[in-house]
């Protein structure tokens, strides 16, 4: 059971359309606090997930809680939830603001919501904001999006790919405006391609692949968890050939004149003085850090495009 840190409770998930199994048996948590990514090649279900999440398509199995809550479409917990999904959010005819005013009048709620200051100047779009919607640029339209999932302040922010369409500073902007919200106890969850605004923005991650789980936890766990660290040494051959020979080095590589070692068992230290005794002289050694990019590559490679 979840406990109530909990906010996002994805349980045993599964939705197929036809004969494709867009997600299955999908099972993770967001708690407050956290900013979780929900990564995956194209086509492993991330949207699909995303929508069983918010009520907006029903799961075949499995249940999904927000704040301990079930969803079902237009459950009252999801008042608690900001969204953005691609789909026609935006009535092109009418402005910024008014569109923002009829999504919240659709939603029955007493016009400005309590957000509203603060999401305006994310959103950033000054006098636009009277202009009508088909003038905007896709960035734009973007921004009015996030203004619209951010104005009613809360719980929990379920985003898929919210950077689309972003300059640079817009990025960074939304990176903070989400950090900030973190910190004030919101539960994030974000799809996204972008791993080294991942890598910069996530506490937690989600892996999909072919529908399915393929991890999820902490990033940090799984940036620190690779079990690689890079030797300097006078002697790469000759270090290359006593680690190859070791118990638990499971990779060895050479990376800018550097002997990289793959070791998940072995401390750093326990290779220093591996090499030491074999008489090999070290020069330096350090725990080398992946980045997310290397590590999702390793976890999803192999995928099968022509399934998607
Ligand atoms: N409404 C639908 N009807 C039929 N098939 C669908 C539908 N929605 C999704 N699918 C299929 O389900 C699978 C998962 O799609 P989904 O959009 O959830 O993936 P995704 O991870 O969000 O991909 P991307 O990164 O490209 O956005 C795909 O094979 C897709 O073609």
């Amino acid at each position: 059971m979840p406990t109530s840190r909990v906010m996002i409770h994805a349980e045993g998930l599964s939705k197929r359309y036809g004969r494709q199994r867009a997600v299955q048996e999908l099972t993770f948590d967001v708690e407050a606090g956290r900013i979780c990514a929900l990564l995956g090649p194209n086509g492993a279900g991330k949207t699909s997930t995303i929508r069983m999440l918010v009520g907006l398509t029903v799961p075949d199995a499995g249940v999904v809680r927000i704040a301990g809550t079930a969803v079902s479409l237009g459950a009252p917990v999801l008042r608690r939830v900001g969204v953005l999904i691609d789909g026609p959010a935006l009535v092109p005819h009418l402005t910024g603001i008014a569109n923002l005013k009829l999504f919240w009048a659709a939603a029955r709620q007493t016009w400005p919501p309590p957000g509203l200051g603060d999401a305006l100047d994310l959103a950033g779009l000054g006098s636009a904001f009277d202009r009508k919607v088909k003038g905007y640029s896709m960035g734009m339209k973007q921004r009015l999006m996030l203004a619209q999932a951010f104005m009613r302040r809360p719980d929990v922010l379920i985003l898929d790919e919210p950077a689309n369409g972003l300059d640079p500073a817009e990025v960074r902007a939304l990176r903070n405006y989400l950090a900030d919200r973190a910190a004030d106890g919101i539960a994030v969850l974000v799809s996204s391609h972008q791993l080294a605004e991942v890598q910069t923005l996530a506490t937690d991650i989600v892996v999909m692949n072919h529908g399915r789980l393929v991890t999820a936890g902490r990033l940090d766990d799984l940036l620190d968890g690779a079990g690689t660290c890079r030797i300097r040494t006078e002697e790469p051959d000759r270090a290359l050939t006593v680690l190859r020979d070791t118990p638990g080095v499971t990779a060895t590589t050479m990376d800018d004149g550097d002997v990289m070692v793959t070791a998940p068992s072995v401390p750093v230290s326990g290779i220093v003085e591996t090499l030491v005794r074999a008489g090999v002289a070290v020069a330096g050694a350090s725990e080398d850090h992946r980045s997310l990019e290397d590590a999702y590559l390793a976890l999803t490679e192999g995928h099968d495009h022509a399934a998607r």
